[in-house]
């Protein structure tokens, strides 16, 4: 895909190539920041599919490293000046840095709720026993166990079109999937419930984009900035992903958090709520704070203190069995 800046013909100033997965939610969020990114600024921007081990290897995630299936092959077609951008699903970033590259922009999230595609317009409380709910994420398997509906939990893995199909083909009751990838694909209306986060908390990061560069290319990064950071989303992202590194946990464990911009009385503060839960769903750690709008890396931190002080690690990393 090209998109013509309005600048291009006069400029003479090279396409700016945007790196994406192959999948059809990965290329439809390329494609939203591909259009803001030329329309804000006038170049053209061009989209180059990198495959990533994510998508060719479809092990459970837990197998694979977890952390960063997604990410990495698009690194390294940044790092090698493949393409100059990367847009990655921001609950999929690890939460260290990588040299070389910055983390230039992060545009206004979707709701970042989680949600229900059920059979027969269900929801997940009027599943019979022992109906089947597809997912394969530990976070999800556990805060859904937790609600003690009866119903089985199922392993399952693939993009956005092969989990919903397998509701439609009768294979699963149910399947959980973040609102945000359905309502970028425009598949809202196949949703049957919408997950409230006080039961069920969503993967921190969910539902906001992160867009990448070589931290070498200072100029192109106070572009992308400039065109595309939501100052509200990257406050509540780094919150919410501060406690998840506090927890020293990575983007498979089963923590979720979600924090907000509010207003307060002497103008805009940080909420964030967040859970840590055994693997079974059994115990589980919740948590919720406000603080400054300007630290939301210290409200994290003070969030995750008080999980860690109530258990959080040992829910996390249970000492094996004798
Ligand atoms: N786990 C993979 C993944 N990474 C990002 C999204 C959805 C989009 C988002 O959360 O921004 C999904 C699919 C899902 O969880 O249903």
């Amino acid at each position: 895909m090209t998109l013509r800046g309005s600048q291009a013909r006069t400029s003479g100033q090279a396409a700016i190539r945007i790196g994406t997965r192959a999948s059809a939610l990965a290329r439809t969020q390329s494609g939203l920041v591909a259009e803001q990114l030329s329309e804000a600024t006038g170049r053209d921007v061009v989209l180059v599919t990198v495959s990533t081990e994510g998508d060719v290897n479809t092990a459970p995630l837990a197998t694979m490293g977890g952390t960063g299936v997604f990410v990495s092959a698009l690194r390294d077609a940044l790092l090698a000046d493949e393409v100059d951008l990367a847009v990655h699903s921001l609950k999929d970033l690890p939460t260290y840095a990588q040299d070389g590259i910055t983390l230039a922009a992060i545009p206004t999230r979707e709701d970042p709720r989680d949600v229900v595609v059920a059979r027969d317009g269900l929801t997940l409380g009027e599943l019979p026993q022992g109906a089947t709910v597809g997912t394969g994420s530990p976070r999800r398997v556990a805060q859904i166990e937790a609600l003690g509906l009866g119903v089985e939990l199922v392993g399952v893995r693939g993009n956005v079109d092969t989990r919903i199909g397998k509701v439609t083909s009768g294979e699963l009751d149910a399947v959980v999937l973040a609102r945000a990838g359905l309502t970028r694909l425009g598949r809202l209306d196949e949703v049957t419930e919408v997950l409230d986060p006080i039961q069920v908390l969503p993967a921190p990061g969910q539902g906001a984009l992160a867009v990448e560069c070589r931290s070498s290319d200072t100029e192109l990064a106070a572009l992308v900035a400039e065109a595309l950071d939501d100052p509200n989303t990257r406050a509540a992202v780094e919150c919410e992903r501060m406690v998840l590194a506090e927890l020293e946990a990575g983007c498979s464990a089963p923590v979720g958090a979600l924090a907000e911009v509010v207003e307060g009385e002497d103008g805009p503060e940080l909420w964030v709520r967040a859970v840590a839960t055994s693997l079974d769903g059994a115990l589980a750690v919740r948590r919720s704070a406000s603080g400054p709008y300007d630290d939301p890396i210290g409200l994290g931190r003070k969030l995750a203190a008080e999980m860690v002080a109530d258990g959080a690690h040992e829910l996390l990393n249970p000492a094996p069995h004798s």
